[in-house]
């Protein structure tokens, strides 16, 4: 992007839904929704094929309607106003710009149907082309950009007339890597000068971690967990969020407690913890460590394969008839086939109930504590 920086700044306007439900049909896609995007957040909408995203950005621009409840931007309720009057952008995965007009018209074009004078059509073209850096594009045709390019001109029509809410409905997936990661940045910057009110769509979970003030995960049309990128990473709601992010994803393990220890299928002790009953245990592939020190508390597990990726490898190991990911170093690889000793941090396990897969916070805290 241009290394001056002209700004558009918007008075951003929080969305909030209460209530809203959808469905097509006999199916369900939102059973019930209450969620509250705030005033000049980036919130990333994260979740599975068909889980409703898509569905939940176009009842909020207003391409959809909501089968019951509000939607309400700043103080406006907006659930039965047409998508113009909404004040809302979307910028899709298959933007469609005009091809028999160049970029300029393309940017132009809401600005000529809100009546906007010829002057002040130009001055704000011109203002969005350098903030995206389309400046020596302005003439060309779509047919004569790059894919990136195109995508930058689908958001410069989205973004000059100033909304105050921008929605993203994964834009960037028709984008190779490293488009797609300068994209990224971009929107990130973009985002901070403009600070209008995002809501961004991805299956992403790299776009979601980088991009997000705060993530929304989806299943089944309700919230699984609402809340910072960290937050989502280090304390996960329930094991289908701490399965959604991480790659490789947490592991999730079967064990019973008898009031003093966590006991794996094999009846193995894993971890000490005051819980009695029947539970899933998570850890992170970082935070499985690899014993050389022969601890007593180490489990032994095979190593069925192994991934090298340059920076670092990812060991599965079979572990009381489960895998367990293993993320190491470069240089300290477990040749495969080969036995390994692994601890499990105490401070670093998840516990999550095994019937409702909810978590159980403060599980090892307590036990901790209890048994010292
Ligand atoms: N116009 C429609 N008519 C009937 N069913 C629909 C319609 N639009 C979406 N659906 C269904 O509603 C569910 C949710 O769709 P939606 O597009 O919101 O999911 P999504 O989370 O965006 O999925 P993806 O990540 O695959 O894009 C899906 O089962 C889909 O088949």
């Amino acid at each position: 992007m241009n290394a001056i920086n002209p700004a558009i700044h918007v008075a951003a306007a929080s969305i909030r839904l209460g209530g809203v439900t959808k469905s097509y049909g006999r199916l369900t896609v939102i059973p019930r929704l209450d969620v509250e995007f705030r005033a000049g957040e980036f919130t990333v909408v994260l979740g599975p094929s068909g889980c409703g995203k898509s569905t939940l950005m176009q009842m909020i621009a207003g391409l959809e309607r909501v089968g019951g409840g509000r939607i309400v931007i700043g103080e406006r309720e907006v659930q039965d106003l047409e998508p113009k009057e909404r004040g809302c952008a979307m910028v899709f995965q298959n933007y469609a710009l005009y091809p028999h007009m160049t970029v300029f018209d393309n940017i132009a074009y809401s600005l000529r149907i809100a009546g906007v004078t010829k002057g002040e059509r130009r001055t704000r073209v011109e203002l969005v082309a350098r903030m995206l850096g389309l400046t020596d594009y302005l003439g060309r045709k779509p047919s004569q950009l790059s894919g990136g390019q195109r995508q930058r001109v689908a958001i410069g029509r989205a973004i000059v007339r100033e909304p105050a809410v921008l929605l993203f409905d994964e834009p960037l997936s028709n984008l190779d890597a490293q488009l797609r990661h300068d994209t990224r940045v971009e929107l990130a910057e973009l985002h901070r000068r403009i600070g209008a009110t995002t809501v961004f769509v991805t299956h992403d979970q790299v776009e979601a971690m980088t991009l997000a003030d705060r993530i929304l995960i989806l299943n089944k049309g309700e919230i699984e967990q609402y809340d910072t990128p960290k937050a989502i990473y280090h304390n996960p709601a329930s094991v289908f969020v701490a399965k959604f992010i991480g790659s490789p994803p947490m592991n999730i393990l079967a064990v019973s407690g008898d009031g003093s220890v966590l006991r794996l299928s094999d009846g193995r002790a894993i971890a000490k913890c005051g819980l009695k009953g029947d539970f899933q245990l998570g850890i992170r592939p970082e935070d499985v460590a690899v014993d050389h020190t022969g601890a007593a508390s180490a489990l032994k597990a095979h190593v069925r394969y192994r991934e090298d990726l340059g920076s670092h490898s990812i060991l599965a190991a079979d572990l009381a008839g489960a895998t367990v990911r293993i993320i190491t170093p470069f240089g300290s690889e477990a040749p495969e086939r080969s036995e390994l000793l692994l601890s499990f941090p105490l401070q670093r396990l998840h516990l999550f109930d095994a019937m409702t897969g909810k978590a159980i916070p403060g599980a090892f805290g307590a036990a901790t504590k209890d048994q010292k």
